[in-house]
């Protein structure tokens, strides 16, 4: 496979078949930390190896933490109880869940925590987290707001109350909340962790959360909608299985959809209890997808909406979504400019929204367009979909989609797609 562009062939058939999605990258990166978090060994099934995992994995194992990898799905993690402090900086790439949960772990290490990322990492925000840190007497300091962040651990997290302003990233808060039952010896005072506004995007996030730190034995009472008291129980070592990746199954729903065929996810939509399920629903309305869709609480998913949109009967605007402009690029722009490269006027932006002015009759057609994915995984992943219609979709630096789904170009020619470099 040429490692630069790859151009998808339309099948010119419909896309049916069994193709499972990898475990979740939100799950397994909570588990994962959890598990080196907590004293013993656990074992997590299910999970994704890709590259956002390793990442995670990998600054584990900087802090001692063992972690095994017996089979393709499988991490086996034995830790002490606490982390060490690594010799070097951690790298975690453009790892947006390990880069923001290693953040607030790392005040439990005993040392200096240097947490750093690649050139696009270095843009996403990290600002609130850390001075919601510092606000707990956590030496803690980015100085362009951005990662490298360095922290001074104290071998234990704060106590009391902080507040955190998650408008720009749920994960700020899903940091602190992993973070919290790591006190200091003997306290039995709770942390309480508050939103400064009751509104977050992809607030379902915080539920995954919950959900992981329960099964690593920790206590958590939610007080109202904007706040949680965490008790200081530490973690204990557990078994744990990791559901598919919701976001990677939209591409295979979206496929389906576009294609009139029948993929076997081996998932009901419905089990799911990732947010991004939710897109299922709209993706199953297509051609006549809702005029407005609030992508707040599906952000993942607005991707390879926007693309099914350009297919769709009528236009559509997303709204909810200021938060894409800070993921692993700016979405929102590289989303609307894939769609005009692919037809001048098929997208727009106004404001933060997105609006795709929809086009069923692109189906069939021969539109060269080179899509620049600013090595996005789920840019390259959705502009995929369009090719499956429309003849002449480049995809350049198709790699990327091994930030969380290496097989994707694989289980896409599972069904019967080709491709040419
Ligand atoms: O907590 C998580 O696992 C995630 C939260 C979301 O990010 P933000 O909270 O930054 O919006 C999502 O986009 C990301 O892929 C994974
Ligand atoms: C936004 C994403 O990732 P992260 O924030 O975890 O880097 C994503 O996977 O779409």
């Amino acid at each position: 496979m040429n490692k630069d562009r790859l151009t998808v062939i339309p099948p010119g058939h419909a896309l049916s078949g069994k193709v499972s999605p990898p475990g979740s990258k939100s799950i397994t990166n909570r588990a994962l930390l959890l598990a080196g978090l907590a004293r013993g060994t656990s074992r997590l099934t299910g999970a994704l190896k890709s590259d956002d995992t390793r990442y995670m994995a990998n600054a584990l194992r900087a802090m001692g933490v063992a972690v095994d990898e017996p089979d393709e799905t499988s991490f086996v993690v034995t830790g002490t109880g606490r982390l060490e402090a690594p010799s070097g900086p951690l790298f975690l790439g453009n790892a947006g869940t390990a880069t923001r949960f290693l953040t607030a772990a790392a005040a439990a290490v005993e040392g200096i925590v240097i947490v750093d990322g690649d050139e696009h990492m270095h843009k996403r925000p990290i600002a609130p987290l850390v001075i919601a840190l510092q606000s707990l007497g956590i030496k803690a300091e980015a100085p362009t707001g951005c990662p490298p962040v360095t922290i001074e651990g104290q071998g234990h997290f704060g106590t009391g109350r902080v507040e955190i302003d998650a408008g720009l990233s749920s994960q700020y808060v899903s940091a602190l909340l992993m973070a919290a039952p790591l006190a200091p010896e003997g306290t039995t005072e709770p942390v309480t962790i508050a939103l400064t506004g009751k509104e977050i995007g992809a607030r379902g996030y915080i539920g995954l959360t919950l959900d992981a730190m329960v099964a690593f034995g920790a206590k958590v009472e939610q007080v109202d909608e904007a706040t949680w008291k965490v008790l200081p129980t530490g973690y204990r070592a557990a078994d744990f299985h990791v559901e598919p990746d919701a976001s990677a199954a939209t591409y295979l729903w979206a496929a389906e959809k576009l294609t009139g065929g029948a993929i076997d996810i081996g998932t009901p939509a419905e089990s799911f209890t990732q947010p991004d399920a939710k897109a299922y629903g709209v993706i199953a309305s297509f051609p006549h997808m809702p005029a407005e869709i609030d992508g707040s609480q599906m952000q993942d998913a607005v991707p390879t909406l926007a693309v099914l949109a350009a297919f769709n009967n009528s236009p559509v605007r997303f709204t909810g979504i200021e938060n894409l402009r800070v993921k692993e690029c700016d979405r929102t722009r590289a989303l609307s400019l894939g769609l005009n490269a692919i037809r001048e006027g098929l997208a727009e932006e106004d404001g933060d929204d997105l609006i795709v002015h929809a086009d069923p009759a692109l189906a069939g057609q021969h539109l060269p367009a080179e899509i620049d994915t600013f090595a996005d995984h789920r840019i390259a992943m959705c502009f995929a979909l369009a090719g499956l219609k429309v003849s002449g979709i480049t995809i350049l630096d198709p790699l990327c989609v091994g930030k969380t789904y290496p097989g994707y170009w694989d289980a896409l020619a599972s069904l019967g797609v080709e491709y040419e470099d």
